[in-house]
C-alpha cells in the first residue's frame, strides 16, 4: 500500500495498491479488513442484499454507493450486527461476526455512526458521547457496587470526551441538547461519539447529508484525518463530489449485488455504474436516478 506522492497539494493523498489483479466485483485486497461471503438478505419476496464476496480494503477509505434500494443501508446493518442475513459469513480483521450483536461488534472496533435520533437529542452533547465509550463500568453489578471503580472511569472517560469534542469545534457545547446543534455539528457529533470506543474500522451512513456547505470541508478534513491516525473508513454516500474527493476506493451495489469496483475515476465511467444509476429501462425512463448520472458526467469532464 502507497501514498501517491505526484498527487496534487489540495487534493488528498490517495492510498493505491489496494487490490490484486483486475479491479472488479469481488476482487482480493491486498489485506483485506472485511472480508465478506454470500451474504443475502431478503424482505418478503425482495432480495435486498445479494454479496456473493466483497473485501474491504484496510487504513483506506472505501465509498459503498449505489442508487435509492440498491442494499447498501442493509448491507451496514448485518455486518454490524444491527441485522441479521438470510445466509452468508463474514470477518473482520480476520475474526467471524456472524451471529455477533451490535454492542459487542462495536467492542471489537468496528464502529458504525448512528443518527442523532429525538430521544439522543434531549441529551446533552456530553451524554451522548459518554454512549459512545467501551467501557462502561457503572452497566457492570459488581462495579457498581464500588462507586469509587465507576467514578474514575467516569472521569476518564468524560476527559476523553472533551478531547474529542475540542478536535471537532463541539467543546463549547458539551452542556446543550444535543437537538439545538446544526445538521452539520450533528454529523460531527456523531463521527465525535463513534471515536469514543477507539475503533479500526469506522462507518459512517451518509455523512454528508443535512450538512450545509459551511461545514463541508470540515467534515471532509475529519474523514481524512482518521485515515491519517491508521483508521480504515467505510462510508455509504449520494454526494459523488465527495466520493471523488476523499474516497480511495469505490463498491458500487444495484439491487442488491456488487457491480463495480475500484478507484473513484475509473467506477465512474465504468458503464454497468452508469446503467444501475440510469435502472434497467433507459428508454422508458423509469425509477432512473438522472440526477446521480448528470453529477457522474460532470465529475468526469471535471477531470479531463
Ligand atoms: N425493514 C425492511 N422491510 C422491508 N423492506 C426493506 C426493509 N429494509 C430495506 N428494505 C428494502 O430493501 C431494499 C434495499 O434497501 P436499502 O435501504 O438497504 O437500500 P439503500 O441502498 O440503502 O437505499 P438508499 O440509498 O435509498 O438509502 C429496498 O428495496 C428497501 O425497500
Amino acid at each position: 500500500m502507497s501514498d501517491n506522492a505526484a498527487a496534487p497539494s489540495s487534493r488528498p493523498l490517495k492510498t493505491t495498491g489496494l487490490h490484486d489483479g483486475d479491479a472488479a466485483p469481488g476482487c482480493k485486497k491486498i489485506d483485506p479488513i472485511l472480508e465478506i461471503d454470500g451474504v443475502s438478505r431478503t424482505f418478503g419476496g425482495l432480495i435486498a442484499v445479494d454479496v456473493d464476496h466483497l473485501e474491504i480494503p484496510r487504513g483506506a477509505i472505501t465509498a459503498l454507493i449505489g442508487p435509492n434500494g440498491a442494499g447498501k443501508t442493509t448491507l451496514f446493518n448485518l455486518l454490524t450486527g444491527f441485522d441479521k442475513p438470510d445466509k452468508g459469513s463474514w470477518t473482520f480483521d480476520g475474526k467471524s461476526l456472524a451471529g455477533v450483536p451490535a454492542y459487542r461488534v462495536a467492542r471489537m472496533g468496528q464502529v458504525r455512526t448512528f443518527q442523532l435520533t429525538k430521544a439522543l437529542g434531549l441529551l446533552s452533547v456530553m451524554d451522548n458521547m459518554k454512549l459512545g465509550a467501551k467501557d462502561q463500568d457503572g452497566e457492570n453489578l459488581f462495579r457498581a457496587l464500588l462507586p469509587f471503580l465507576w467514578r474514575k472511569q467516569e472521569q476518564a472517560n468524560e476527559k476523553k470526551a472533551l478531547d474529542i469534542l475540542e478536535r471537532f469545534m463541539l467543546d463549547t457545547k458539551k452542556d446543550d441538547y444535543a437537538a439545538s446543534l446544526s445538521g452539520g455539528q450533528r454529523k460531527l457529533l456523531e463521527m465525535a461519539r463513534a471515536l469514543m470506543s477507539d475503533p479500526t474500522l469506522v462507518m459512517l451512513d451518509e455523512p454528508m447529508a443535512g450538512v450545509n456547505p459551511a461545514l463541508t470541508q470540515s467534515l471532509l478534513d475529519h474523514i481524512l484525518n482518521l485515515k491519517a491516525q491508521g483508521m480504515t473508513v467505510l462510508f455509504v454516500e449520494h454526494d459523488m463530489h465527495m466520493v471523488r474527493h476523499i474516497a480511495d476506493w469505490v463498491v458500487v451495489m444495484a439491487e442488491g449485488r456488487v457491480v463495480a469496483e475500484g478507484d473513484p475515476y475509473t467506477v465512474m465511467q465504468d458503464q454497468a455504474v452508469i446503467d444501475a444509476y440510469l435502472g434497467k429501462h433507459h428508454d422508458e425512463d423509469l425509477g432512473a436516478d438522472t440526477e446521480h448520472v448528470e453529477v457522474l458526467k460532470e465529475l468526469l469532464d471535471d477531470e479531463l
